[in-house]
């Protein structure tokens, strides 16, 4: 798939059948998410409003994986909350192919979430985890128990249906949960630090396997870290955020060249 830039800052995807897709993907345009009561729930006049995410536009083409990066509380997790639909936009929109999402809730987004902390289901085996968004689309057994094999086999845990999820380490677990979140075949993944509980090693390992997975499932996808290394393996674009805005969105060796300004080569080590 190839995407070019048509002007005035509109996308034409072209797709392997030759067909070109206009806005085909995730198009956030000038989005803001504004919380007006402070997380702990607090009172607090001086501070009362945070303005998260500041007039931010992006676009994920299909097949394409874009990382956020940034510091914490630049305000990643509260853009992709966006997205998802979990948070409101207090202006802009969020559109998948052209069609704004608004109005549209969580479950019909047909968007996969996939957190630090996979949330597995701790009284479902590793099988029955992965089965589950193709039970509730009502997939039969033999074709559930089918793919639900293909999917383990492909985050590197052949077998593992019979698994109970309390004698998997933290990396089997966030593998499973990958797979489970693939299953549905989600039109878009949206991962928030997914790997950040594990320990470095671990983390580079499985950043380069998360990135074949979604290249060899075609997953389109939006992947939050606050670790440049872990973007650049992960993502074929990577957007700096600072202090709610989009400083810079563009390829791993781009940025490293051709940094747009000094906070994104300080934030990447350059400087
Ligand atoms: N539910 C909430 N209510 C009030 N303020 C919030 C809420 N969620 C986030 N914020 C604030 O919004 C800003 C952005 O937070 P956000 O979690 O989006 O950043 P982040 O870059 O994902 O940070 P981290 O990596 O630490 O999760 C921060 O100032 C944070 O305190």
């Amino acid at each position: 798939m190839v995407s070019l830039n048509s002007g005035a800052g509109s996308t034409v995807t072209v797709t392997d059948t030759g067909v070109a897709r206009h806005g085909a993907g995730l198009a956030v345009r000038d989005a803001v998410v504004r919380y007006t009561r402070p997380r702990d729930g607090l009172w607090r006049p001086a501070r009362a409003g945070t303005t998260a995410v500041d007039h931010v536009w992006l676009e994920v083409d299909e097949g394409e994986i874009v990382a956020l990066l940034g510091p914490s509380g630049c305000g990643k997790s509260s853009l992709l909350r966006a997205v998802a639909g979990l948070e409101p936009l207090a202006g802009g929109t969020v559109r998948w192919d052209d069609a704004d999402l608004a109005g549209v809730p969580v479950h019909r987004r047909q968007f996969g979430l996939l957190f630090q902390d996979g949330q597995l289901f701790p009284h479902r085996d590793a099988g029955r985890n992965v089965a589950y968004g193709l039970e509730a689309q009502h997939v039969p057994a033999p074709e559930r128990a089918r793919r639900v094999a293909g999917l383990l086999d492909l985050v590197g845990l052949t077998g593992y249906e019979r698994r109970r999820v309390a004698t998997l380490s933290g990396g089997e677990r966030q593998r499973v949960a990958l797979a489970r979140a693939l299953a549905p075949s989600p039109r878009l993944l949206l991962l928030d630090e997914p790997l950040s509980a594990l320990d470095r090693r671990l983390r580079e390992r499985l950043a380069a396997d998360v990135r074949r997975v979604l290249k060899e499932t075609g997953t389109t996808a939006l992947f939050v870290t606050h670790d440049h290394e872990e973007a650049f393996a992960v993502a074929d674009r990577v957007g700096v955020m600072s202090d709610g805005r989009l400083l810079q969105v563009a390829t791993p060796d781009e940025l490293r060249e051709k940094p747009a300004s000094r906070d994104v080569a300080e934030f990447l080590g350059l400087s």
